[in-house]
This record gives structure tokens, C-alpha cells and sequence, in this order.
């Protein structure tokens, strides 16, 4: 079974930085095998385009954008397109992450649209949901993404259901400020998660401060093929050991 390990750079890295981060992976993963892991990077999108031509030489390695609009093109300033990030060597979007939803105006009906056009252009949709502090507190977690998740890929083929990855990452564990999820805490949203989407979608990925010293057992959750990481692999050193322990599985 393929193990999703992957990593979003948010608002991070100069090109020059960009370039020499595919660059060590690259050559470090160079005669490697994978061991069944599937490493993607998702760079902001400045820096989408070198590093798809750094990692043109380890193609093993998915290349993707932190959002894309849904239109194909227009007048839609400070956008970016499907095809303009595929042009640019996307193959994978990823969609509606929580800081996305709380600071722009991102909803379940842009989302939606979103995984659509992602769809439409043969890329891979990465849809993340997760709920916030309270609703957790409540015991509302599971209830929560579910309903993102159905909103999200609502009306959608099975054949296109099964090219979607789901980040379940729980806003309260995301980030500088987040308070990393126990085991305990993530088994019963993805126990629901997995009943509900895990056979027909291309797999089910958990992020939120995802370190070297918790992401075996994350891994080790059932349901969670994968983990999706934002700090711990900024730099090279830490996705490489994360790879690797996805790999040890
Ligand atoms: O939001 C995330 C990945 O998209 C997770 O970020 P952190 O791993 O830094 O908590």
C-alpha cells in the first residue's frame, strides 16, 4: 500500500531556498528506493515551477500548488488557474485548508468548485478538512468532517472519487500555535473518516504538527495512509527522516 508523506511550505522559501531543498532531495533520494512511499511537495507558488524543473530529474516526487482557482482564466486578479499550475508542473492541488477557510473566504461551496476544476484538469485534488477547538471539545470531530467532506465532493463519479487524497487536519493542531493530536484523540474522526471515504478515494492523510518524534504512531492509526507535514519537513533534514519512517512501516 502506498504511504503519502508530504509537505506544504505555506508562505515560505525564496527561490534560491526552493531550489536547493528539491535540489538535496533529489540527489538524496537519487538510486533510493522508495520502499512504498509516495513523497510529494507542495512549494508556494512562486517557486512551483523550479522546483518541478529540479525534481524533473526525480519524478518519483509530486509536485503541487496551494490553491488554484476554479475558473480556467479571467479577470480574476491575485488568482491562479488549474492549467496555469499544471503549465507551471502541479499535478496535485491542494484545497481548502483551514487557513485558507478562516483568512480567505474559503467555504465548502469554493472548495467544491475547487476539486472540480482540479478534477476536470486531470490533477490530483488534495481536500483538507478539520475541525476547530470546540467542536472537538464538544466530541463533535468525526460529525464535522464528514459533513466537509460530503459537501466537498458531492455529485462527484466514483472514477473521480478515487483520484481525491483527504488531509484530515484538526485546526487546533495545526501550526506554531497548535497543540499536537494524540492517537487517542484521532482514532474515532478517522474511524469515521476511513467507513465512510477510505475505500473509494485515493487515500486519507493526516497533518497537524507532525514531528520525527510522533509520526510512526500517527502512521500506525488505523485508516491514515499518509501524513501531510508542514514545519517538521521545511527542512530537508526532517522530511528525509520523515520518508524514512514512513518507508519503516
Ligand atoms: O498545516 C499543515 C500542513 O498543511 C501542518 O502544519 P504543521 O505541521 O506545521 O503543524
Amino acid at each position: 500500500m502506498t504511504v503519502w508523506v508530504g509537505t506544504s511550505w505555506k508562505m515560505n522559501k525564496t527561490l534560491a531556498e526552493a531550489t536547493d531543498w528539491a535540489q538535496g532531495l533529489a540527489e538524496a533520494l537519487a538510486g533510493r528506493e522508495l520502499g512504498g512511499v509516495q513523497p510529494f511537495v507542495i512549494p508556494p507558488a512562486t517557486a512551483i515551477g523550479a522546483v518541478a524543473q529540479v525534481l524533473a530529474e526525480e519524478p518519483r516526487v509530486l509536485v503541487g500548488a496551494q490553491n488554484a482557482h476554479w475558473e480556467d482564466a479571467g479577470a480574476w486578479t491575485g488568482e491562479v488557474s488549474v492549467p496555469q499550475v499544471a503549465d507551471a508542473g502541479a499535478r496535485i492541488v491542494e484545497i481548502g485548508h483551514s487557513e485558507r477557510r478562516e483568512h480567505f473566504a474559503e467555504t465548502d461551496e469554493t472548495v467544491r468548485a475547487k476539486v472540480a476544476a482540479t478534477l476536470r484538469h486531470g490533477l490530483v485534488p488534495l481536500l483538507c478538512v478539520g475541525e476547530p477547538a470546540h467542536v472537538q471539545a464538544a466530541g463533535g470531530s468525526g460529525a464535522h468532517i464528514l459533513e466537509q467532506v460530503g459537501r466537498a465532493l458531492e455529485g462527484l463519479a466514483e472514477d473521480q472519487l478515487a483520484r481525491v487524497l483527504i488531509a484530515y487536519e484538526p485546526v487546533w493542531a495545526i501550526g506554531e500555535h497548535g497543540r499536537p493530536a494524540t492517537t487517542a484523540e484521532l482514532a474515532e474522526p478517522f474511524a469515521a473518516l476511513a467507513a465512510a471515504w477510505g475505500s473509494r478515494v485515493q487515500g486519507l492523510l493526516y497533518g497537524g504538527s507532525v514531528n520525527l518524534d510522533n509520526a510512526a504512531d500517527l502512521l500506525g492509526i488505523p485508516g491514515v495512509d499518509g501524513l501531510f507535514v508542514g514545519r517538521t519537513a521545511w527542512q530537508l533534514e526532517g522530511y528525509l527522516r520523515l520518508l524514512e519512517i514512513a518507508a519503516g512501516r
